[in-house]
């Protein structure tokens, strides 16, 4: 992985203001339980801010979007269709510049998100937005939910270990727009979706040696290896599903507990070897988990039995931006070189928790101090 770039749209709110902005213009304040029910779950959510790429100026014009199973998916998908490629060039334009390499240079572009489907995808957009070569390989991968990128930087790998000199540029984005519903009554989780998730992009350039300019890059991490697996048992825990009225997706209350019981043994069968190998102790690693909610991160770090602190990035990310589903873990990755703590050569491990519940892992590498 060379350089890292990240973005997120202007408009941001504050989680402890979240609860009455959202029953205001969803027009339910007479959902007084439900209104209080949404500020527990914001007050133990982790979560300080998020940013949207919707307003209340949004929903001023699109009524639609805020009265349960009226059909609303098209408006979405139009919104969606500019506002998507837009913010991933955003944080791929970071990336690039961070690089120091034209964007001419990029041979291959992987390109992920679930916020809207159009063909051409947002890939091709995104593509010309950036000015990539005409004949840049384009892969796009929709819904692959909260563990998309894990699985982009997965194929990513493969590409530029096969094809010599090639530079792949990963690219998620992720709108909550989709996911957006008016509080019911007979759907508690539709709050806890909607206290969770946050608009934002990242983008990474991946290569593997070989190829001119390579003197000018800095590697940051090397992917040394990958695994997916699904969890046992799973009870259709992060389920979701394309409606007229937009996406729905239904957070299991096991989740936290099926991922607390089941982590080690995943990360085990993926990447035990190699760790055994090297003479390192899940302790002794660095971690970017993806902040899917703060019981996750919990989890993890209790299914490990992590010491305090080892999952600070990614809970700094959650933090200050939310669940953003594919796109948090590269704003994780982001979070731990920022940090300036990782040693050269250090082993850490990336871990992206999906629809499945598909659990994608990978061996990372600090290349840089
Ligand atoms: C911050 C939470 C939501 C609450 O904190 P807590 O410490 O558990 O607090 P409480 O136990 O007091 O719960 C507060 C209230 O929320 C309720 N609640 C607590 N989880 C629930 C619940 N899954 N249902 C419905 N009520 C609940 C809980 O019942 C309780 O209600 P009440 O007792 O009536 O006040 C915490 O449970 C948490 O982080 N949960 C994990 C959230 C979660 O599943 N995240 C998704 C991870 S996977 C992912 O990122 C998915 C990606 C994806 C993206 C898009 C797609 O289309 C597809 C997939």
């Amino acid at each position: 992985m060379l350089p890292i770039g990240t973005a997120n749209p202007p408009n941001s709110l504050q989680q402890d203001e979240y609860a009455d902005w959202y029953f205001h213009v969803t027009k339910s304040d007479h959902l007084a339980n439900l209104k209080e029910k949404m500020k527990k779950i914001c007050r133990k959510s982790g979560i300080k801010k998020r940013y949207f790429h919707h307003s209340e100026h949004t929903f001023r014009e699109h009524p639609e979007l805020v009265v349960d199973h009226l059909p609303s998916l098209d408006v979405r998908q139009d919104i969606l269709a500019s506002a998507v490629p837009e913010l991933a060039a955003a944080a791929a334009a970071r990336a690039i510049a961070e690089w120091g390499r034209p964007a001419s240079d990029v041979t291959h572009l992987v390109f992920t998100t679930y916020s809207g489907v159009h063909m051409p995808g947002a890939d091709h957009r995104l593509a010309s937005l950036l000015g990539l070569r005409r004949s840049v390989q384009r892969t796009s991968m929709y819904f692959h939910g909260c563990s998309a990128s894990t699985a982009a930087f997965r194929i990513a790998k493969d590409l530029a270990e096969n094809n010599r000199g090639a530079r792949v540029l990963v690219a998620s984005a992720e709108l909550s727009l989709i996911l957006f519903h008016a509080p019911q009554e007979s759907q508690v989780d539709t709050l806890v979706v909607q206290t969770l998730f946050g608009d934002g992009a990242g983008a990474v350039i991946v290569g593997a040696g070989g190829g001119d300019g390579v003197a000018a890059e800095r590697p940051l991490f090397e992917m040394v290896t990958t695994a997916q697996t699904v969890l046992p048992n799973n009870d259709n825990g992060a389920d979701s599903l394309l409606c007229a009225s937009g996406m729905v997706f239904r957070p299991s209350f096991k989740m936290p507990a099926m991922l607390r019981d089941n982590v080690k043994q995943c990360l085990v069968k993926g990447i035990g070897q190699h760790v055994a190998d090297a003479g390192a102790g899940w302790n002794d690693m660095f971690w970017a988990v993806h902040p899917g909610g703060r019981a996750i991160l919990d989890s993890v770090e209790a299914g490990l039995a992590l010491e305090p602190g080892k999952l600070e990035a990614g809970r700094h990310v959650l933090s200050e931006y939310g669940n953003m589903s594919g796109s948090s873990l590269i704003f994780v990755l982001d979070e731990l070189r920022r940090r300036g703590d990782l040693t050269l050569g250090g082993l850490g491990v990336m871990l992206g928790i999906g629809p499945g519940i598909s659990i994608e892992t990978m061996l990372l590498r600090a290349a840089a101090a």
